[in-house]
Order: C-alpha cells, then structure tokens, then sequence
C-alpha cells in the first residue's frame, strides 16, 4: 500500500541545522524524504527555502498530527511554513478581457491533468458572447463590466467572489484592468498576471507595437505576482522567442500568443505545486 504524498515549504533566517531539524522530525514521525529542494540566498537578506515532498512509507499519514508536532520545531526557526498533500487541487480564479488564448488554454491544461486545479470561477469584464464556443467545463461564468467611474464597486463584488469561492489563486490570463492598490494588497502573492513582453521591456499595454517599433530581435512574455506597480511585481517564469525584421505587429502578436500560452501555464503551475517563493522583489523557483 503506497502512502499519500505531502509538501513541506518553509522560508526563514539562515542558519546552522534547518535541514536536520526538518529530516530529522520527519523521520522520527516515521516518514521518507522522496523529494527535498534548498536555497540559501547569502547574497540577499541571508533567506533560506526548502520544498520537501515526504510521504508514509507503507503507513498512512496523519497531516495534522505532523503538522502540530512540526510547529515548536518552525517556531525555533521563525519559520513561514505550510503542508499540504500533493493531491488536493488548488482552487484558481481565472479573469480575461478581450483575449481568450490563454484562458482557453489553462482550462485545456486543467482538463488533461496538467494543472492541479479546480476553476473556482471565469470572470470577465466582456460579455459571454465575447467567449462563445469556449467549453468552460462546468466553472461559472461571471461578467464584471468595468469602467474608471464604477472600478471600486466591481472591485468590491470580484473580491466578494474570491472570498466566497474560497480562491486560493488568481490569474490574470489577459485580464486588461489595472487593479487598485487595495486589491494588489489583498491578493499579495496569490495574483499572477502574464505580461505580453520579454520585462523589464516594454510595460503598459501595446508591447508587441512598442517591440515593432523599436526593432527588437527577441520577443517574449513574463509571468510575474501582481502587485501595485504596474508589470513591477516578483517575476515567476519568463519566455522569448527571436523574430525579425519582416515581422509586422500582427505576426509579433501571433507568435506571442504561444509564449504567453507556455509562460503563463509554466507559472501557474509552478504555483500550484509550491515551488514559488517570493524573496523580497525576486523569486526562487524549484522548477522541474
Ligand atoms: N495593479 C496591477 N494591475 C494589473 C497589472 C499589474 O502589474 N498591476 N498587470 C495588468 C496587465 N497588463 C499588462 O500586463 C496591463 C493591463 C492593462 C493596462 C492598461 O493600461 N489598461 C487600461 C484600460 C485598457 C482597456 O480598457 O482596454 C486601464 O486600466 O486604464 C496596462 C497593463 C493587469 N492588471
């Protein structure tokens, strides 16, 4: 009988003993590291991470019982930790504009197992004709029109939805609203946007134009944590493509479509299977 599989995540100060105070409690509690990733970030704020897949042996595991018995050993560290088993779907958000391309393809992504995650909601600030023929596979649709004069009131109901639904994850798969600062606030670090350029180069909106324009040779798009500052936020995964000077924005926005498919897919993923963790203005990523 295989045992179920957990995650351990933890970020703290470095220090002497972190990974023998964790491989030691797990193997007193009886369990087996399959799987242990570490960064130490000497060159920042002296930060360390670790991701650590465990799982029973042959014997089932009591979550939290591990959990209350790990507690004293994190709070010794200072730790921010958490542990969750490897099975249990991730409850994402998924807002779109205009531009249903990556939208259809994490609902693709999600439906062959790909992505570990139930669709908790697909809200939009176009109408459902904007989206029609696209096989929502049983998430509710919502359409939250938005204009400067009532954002604060469409932001109140879309944050009323997260919190309804239980969202633990949203994504902006070409959602084409600046979101307040209250709300960045609010969604710290559980908000992943896809910036249709290669950042720090060409913010705001229209990049592949902006890209035509100044002659670039490389393309490319950028997953990153939104935060209150425009395509400022911790970068998660990144992606480029060369093109060249026969391109025009149609074909930059065409070959686009494919690195904001991958890019955004890659950083969800990376996400939903704890391997993100934000370090200051910066990331470490355990990717696969
Ligand atoms: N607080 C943040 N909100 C959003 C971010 C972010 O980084 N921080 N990223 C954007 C996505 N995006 C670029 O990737 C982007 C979207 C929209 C605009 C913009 O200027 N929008 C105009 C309206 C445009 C329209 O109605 O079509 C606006 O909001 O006034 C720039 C960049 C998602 N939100």
């Amino acid at each position: 009988m295989t045992s179920e599989t957990f995650r351990l995540t933890l970020a703290c100060r470095n220090r002497p003993g972190i990974v023998a105070a964790f491989s030691d409690y797990l193997f007193r509690q009886g369990c087996n590291i399959r799987e242990s990733r570490q960064y130490d970030d000497a060159s920042g704020d002296g930060r360390f991470y670790a991701r650590v897949v465990f799982d029973g042996v042959d014997r089932p595991i009591d979550p939290d019982g591990i959990a209350a018995g790990f507690a004293p050993v994190a709070e010794s560290f200072g730790m921010e930790w958490a542990i969750r088993p490897e099975r249990r779907p991730r409850r994402v958000m998924i807002l779109a504009s205009k531009f249903d391309h990556c939208l259809v393809d994490l609902l693709y992504r999600r439906r062959i197992g790909e992505l570990q995650m139930d669709v908790t909601a697909i809200v939009a600030n176009h109408g459902p004709e904007t989206y029609a023929g696209i096989d929502f596979d049983g998430a509710p649709f919502h359409h939250l029109p938005v204009t400067r004069e009532t954002k604060a009131a469409q932001e109140e109901k879309l944050l009323a939805l997260i919190e309804a639904t239980g969202t633990e994850l949203v994504v902006l798969a070409r959602y084409m609203q600046v979101l307040s600062d209250d709300l960045t606030r609010r969604l710290a670090q559980r908000c992943i946007n896809i910036h249709h350029s290669f950042l720090p180069g060409f913010k705001g909106a229209k990049p592949y134009h902006q890209a035509f324009e100044r002659g670039v040779k490389l393309i490319g798009a950028t997953a990153h944590y939104v935060t209150a500052d425009l395509d400022e936020g911790p970068i998660i995964e990144q992606d480029v493509e060369r093109i060249s000077h026969a391109d025009d924005p149609e074909s930059l926005i065409r070959k686009g479509r494919d690195i904001e498919r991958r890019v955004l897919a890659r950083a969800v993923r990376y996400h939903i299977e704890d391997r993100v963790f934000v370090n200051g203005a910066k990331t470490v990523v355990f990717a696969d």
